[in-house]
């Protein structure tokens, strides 16, 4: 094996060699160079069966001006001739033996004399770097300047320590350390002096000499695509080991990026230990280094240990206290102890550890932050989790320890959080400044701080204010690219630059537009006709907005909102008639079977009373109930045109549904579909040209030109989200609100009532009353079935005998969703039609159940469901002429207050906004319901909803400059590095 190795070798000239693509190896040596590689090779050259290596040995010596890459060639040449399959599988099988427990007697000194190409201390530690790191490093650009300064300092024998390397990564990106925001690019571009490492130490850069020509052009080019770091790998981050690359990777923080939004929970507001220093204090201290010292405290660990004396108070008095000589006296001495922990062998050696005690001088004025434990000894401290900075004087010391924020980060996946303080704060180190993609007019425009900035604000932020200023500007973004995704999409369905101008005037200007009655297609105004009623003023501009929208070439995205009962459903039929009028189909999405079917009655019998009956379109109902048979021949009407409208729940958006002409999809109750659901729904719903059917039923001009446009969605929602919410959700802000009730409504008189005994008593008495009134009565239950382990619930099935005993001239019906689909049908037919006169029920009828003349509803245990939830329930009542009531029984006297507030209102929205404000926007739209919000890790919608109005105003200003971002490279490519967004909000 070797000799055939050793042939094919021979035969390459050198100049091939040199131009081989060996850049990822370039890393890996780097990595093993000076940790192993060299005593390994060169202890193996000196085994007698191993003779030939020794010849390429020298080849490499004799390549000793070569570049680098072409000796690590060389390198790795030799390791295949000893017989492995390279440097890792050398490295890790014998010479690793040797590492970790046998004696390693061979002189390195001596090989370095033999082989000057070898020289030790060329690069930093490898032990802290990882092959990934390194390969990373290369591509990296900064890391490839770094690099280069690595190699042009490699003479430098010294061996550095680990920390260094990313000092010099910060000396390279000037940093908020010494308050510089300049950059590196700023130099570059202004000409003026640039970053050369200093003479003789090789981690150290100073301003005032001028870089090669090659290093100039390098920088120059690495300027521009900067903001890409954010999405590279966290193994950018130097000196990150292998391990630590992993556990982050676990932890979900695989890029840049996602670390630095691992935002901090809280800042400790660090003071001066001017009172008393308690054990776990966070505090901040100036003083004196005494000594530092990198102990080896073991076979595998070793730790540094600095002493800094600080002078504080005594006990009980403050600085102000000092007024003369004589109280001076009072203060007193403390020694600091700040230690950092080593483990592994390759930590134990010496000039690693004189290499960390060099970095802290005797005598430096130090400011140090962190948490103190208390020692043994009297006025002695430890300090693990510290912050050290060097102060240039001591009168640098006057301005330290005012107020210094302190962040506290959650933990994350096992993850400490002082860990992640760390990591997060060498993360911050390499970021250059010019990665933020809005432009500056913009952030200028909008008092945004720019994006490095707030970075290094919410992370390290120097006071409260610079920390708001962060969290506003990354607020800012997270709405912002929200936003700005969901209109450049919209606009990205239009054709000419004038319908685009169009769309973008339509949301800036909020005032609607609207379409009069006389213009709606002839089957909507014979519908309309049908109506038992008149529409409310709310509902009719509803409709007539909504109209108007459809009859433009751009795919609406509208929510309709409405308090609970205030007449959506008739709205959105109105919608979907005006679409088949125009000969195209409508396809109407509810979350329940029970909600599918109430509709599709409410619907028949409607069209029942059109006058002209011929004109009343083919509706159909397809659920999970639905025989296969009957799905098919649906499906297959579906497909064909034969069909106008399908009423359904999720079974609508099977593959197998298709679709010939499908023109609006109405979500009912949008927030209880799952976010994948939503998705395969509007994925699948384009309109299919070569498959119209219907063309010839066109009877308005609404479908010109727009053959291969995506449906309108018209999706609905009962439970009233505000406002900010809203636009959060849907970003093109289409947003219609129904704010008045059908006429005759009367308000629901709410009671809160604690379920003692005489609180039932009470109860009972008033739906006595209520049933001999000839009113109908829902009873609310938390669960189906009495459980052991809640015996404080009381069950609906538990509670049917208990009721029916009660009110035995009364009939009782149980509703529940364990029940079969045609049961629960059963049930819910039986009390609209009066043959049962009291149903027990579960949370089932919360979503859409229309019995208009249920006149009372009483909710058991009341304290286990949300405000919003009761007001949804609460809606089942009062939709009829009849007076309703609604009384809430509460299990326990301390959950009456809460739930007084809705004894108090009755306006969704107000209870929505409330809701809000105490739970968050994922528990207002059900705990299942959360993850259909766009994530938004640090904005509130509660409290931030100014901010997203900002965020929606500047992507309109962008957009309007440039419909497709052409002008704003930057903006686009952070766009698409964000998740694509769906046009229903997800
Ligand atoms: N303009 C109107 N005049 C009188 N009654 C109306 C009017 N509009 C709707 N209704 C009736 O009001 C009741 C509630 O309407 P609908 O079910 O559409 O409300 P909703 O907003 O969907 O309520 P929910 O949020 O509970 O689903 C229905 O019985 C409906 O027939």
């Amino acid at each position: 094996m070797v000799s055939s190795l050793t042939g094919t070798f021979l035969l390459l000239p050198a100049g091939d060699m040199c131009t081989w693509q060996y850049q990822d190896w370039l890393g890996k040596v780097a990595v093993r160079f000076s940790n192993f590689f060299f005593p390994k090779i060169s202890n193996l050259y000196f085994r007698s069966k191993h003779k030939s290596s020794g010849k390429f040995l020298e080849k490499v010596d004799a390549q000793r001006k070569a570049k680098y890459p072409d000796r690590s060639k060389l390198l790795k040449k030799v390791t295949v001739l000893l017989g492995y399959d390279g440097i890792d599988d050398s490295i890790d099988n014998e010479l690793c033996e040797k590492c970790n427990g046998g004696k390693d007697d061979f002189d390195v000194s001596l090989a370095c004399k033999r082989f000057p190409s070898i020289s030790l201390g060329f690069f930093p530690p490898v032990e802290l770097y990882d092959e990934a790191t390194c390969s990373s490093m290369d591509e990296g650009l900064l890391a490839s300047q770094l690099y280069q300064q690595f190699l042009a300092n490699s003479s430098d024998p010294k061996l550095v320590d680990p920390d260094s390397l990313y000092e010099t990564w910060t000396s390279l990106c000037p940093g908020r350390e010494d308050g510089n925001s300049s950059s590196l690019t700023e130099h570059m571009h202004s000409g003026s002096p640039t970053l050369k490492p200093k003479a003789g130490r090789n981690l150290e850069f100073h301003l005032d000499e001028p870089v090669s020509a090659t290093t100039m052009l390098e920088t120059q080019n690495t300027a521009a695509p900067m903001q890409d770091i954010l999405d590279r790998s966290i193994n950018c981050i130097p000196g990150l080991t292998k391990r630590q690359y992993s556990q982050l990777e676990n932890c979900g923080f695989h890029t840049l990026r996602k670390l630095l939004h691992h935002y901090p929970r809280t800042y400790a507001n660090l003071q001066n230990a001017e009172v008393s220093i308690d054990d776990g204090q966070y505090l901040i201290f100036v003083g004196k280094i005494l000594s530092s010292r990198g102990i080896r405290a073991g076979y595998s660990f070793s730790f540094l240990e600095v002493v800094v004396a600080c002078e504080v108070m005594q006990n009980g008095s403050t600085s102000e206290c000092i007024v003369d000589e004589t109280e001076s006296r009072k203060l007193r001495t403390i020694h600091l102890h700040l230690k950092k922990f080593f483990r592994g062998t390759r930590f134990t050696y010496q000039p690693f550890l004189r290499s960390l005690e060099s970095k802290h001088k005797e005598g430096d004025v130090v400011c140090i932050s962190g948490k103190v434990r208390t020692m043994r000894t009297k006025d002695h401290y430890e300090m693990r989790e510290y912050t050290l900075d060097t102060l240039q004087d001591e009168e640098d010391s006057s301005t330290c320890g005012k107020e210094t924020l302190y962040p506290i980060y959650p933990s994350k996946g096992g993850l400490k959080p002082n860990y992640l303080k760390d990591i997060i704060s060498r993360g911050l180190q390499i970021l250059p400044p010019n990665i933020d993609p809005i432009p500056e007019v913009i952030r200028e425009d909008f008092k945004l701080i720019c994006l490095r900035d707030a970075y290094t604000g919410i992370h390290q932020p120097k006071n409260l204010a610079e920390a708001d200023s962060a969290r506003r500007r990354l607020i800012f973004d997270e709405f912002f690219y929200l936003q700005l995704g969901r209109l450049y999409q919209m606009l990205e369905g239009l054709g000419t630059k004038l319908e685009k101008d169009g769309l973008l005037d339509k949301y800036r200007k909020p005032e609607l537009n609207a379409v009069l009655v006389e213009d709606w297609s002839t089957l909507t105004k014979e519908f309309l006709k049908a109506l038992p009623y008149s529409l409310t003023p709310s509902q009719l501009s509803s409709v007539s907005q909504i109209i108007w929208d459809l009859k433009r070439p751009v795919p609406m995205n509208r929510l309709l909102q409405g308090d609970v009962g205030c007449g959506k459903t008739i709205v959105a039929f109105l919608a979907c008639m005006e679409v088949i009028g125009s000969g195209y189909q409508a396809a109407f999405m509810v979350p329940t079977e029970l909600l599918a079917v109430q509709h599709y009655e409410h619907l028949l019998k409607l069209l029942e009373n059109m006058e002209n009956r011929q004109m009343a379109p083919s509706v159909v109902l397809l659920t999970g109930s639905t025989s296969s048979r009957q799905s098919n021949i649906i499906r297959e009407g579906l497909k064909n045109g034969d069909i106008s409208l399908v009423i359904g729940t999720h079974s609508l958006i099977a593959d197998k549904v298709e679709f010939s002409s499908l023109r609006i999809a109405v979500i009912d109750e949008q927030h209880r579909f799952g976010v994948i659901q939503r998705g395969l729904f509007n994925s699948k719903l384009y309109f299919n040209p070569a498959s119209l059917k219907l063309e010839s039923a066109k009877s308005d001009d609404s479908s010109k030109g727009d053959n291969i446009m995506a449906p309108h969605v018209l999706a609905m929602s009962a439970t009233p989200i505000p406002r900010t919410l809203a636009l959060a959700l849907y970003g093109d802000m289409s947003l219609t609100q129904i704010t008045d009730l059908p006429p005759g409504r009367i308000p629901i008189e709410t009671y809160i009532i604690e379920g003692n005994e005489d609180g039932f008593e009470i109860v009972y008495k008033m739906m006595l009353d209520e049933l001999d009134a000839g009113g109908k009565v829902y009873l609310v239950y938390p669960v189906i079935e009495q459980s052991e382990q809640l015996p404080q619930l009381r069950a609906a099935s538990a509670d049917l005998k208990t009721i029916s005993s009660r009110f035995a001239g009364y009939n009782c019906g149980l509703l529940h969703g364990k029940m079969k689909s045609d049961m629960k049908d059963e049930a819910l037919r039986r009390f609209r039609s009066g043959e049962t006169n009291i149903l027990l029920s579960t949370q089932v009828i919360e979503i859409g159940v229309d019995v208009p003349d249920a006149s009372m509803m009483v909710v058991m245990n009341a304290e286990r469901f949300g405000i919003a939830q009761l007001h949804q329930l609460r809606g089942r009542v009062g939709r009829g002429d009849r007076k309703s009531k609604c009384i809430l029984v509460a299990s326990t006297p301390s959950s009456l207050n809460r739930l007084k507030v809705l004894e108090k209102s009755s306006d969704g929205f107000q209870l929505a906004s409330m809701d809000l404000v105490l739970r968050g926007p994922g528990d207002l739209l059900g705990k299942k319901q959360s993850g259909h919000l766009p994530e938004f890790p640090i904005a509130r919608l509660e409290i931030d909803g100014n901010i997203l109005q900002e965020a929606h105003l500047a992507a309109l200003k962008i957009l309007g400059e440039s419909h497709d971002l052409g002008s704003f490279h930057s903006l686009k490519a952070e766009l698409s590095m964000r998740q694509p967004l769906s046009p229903l909000g997800d």
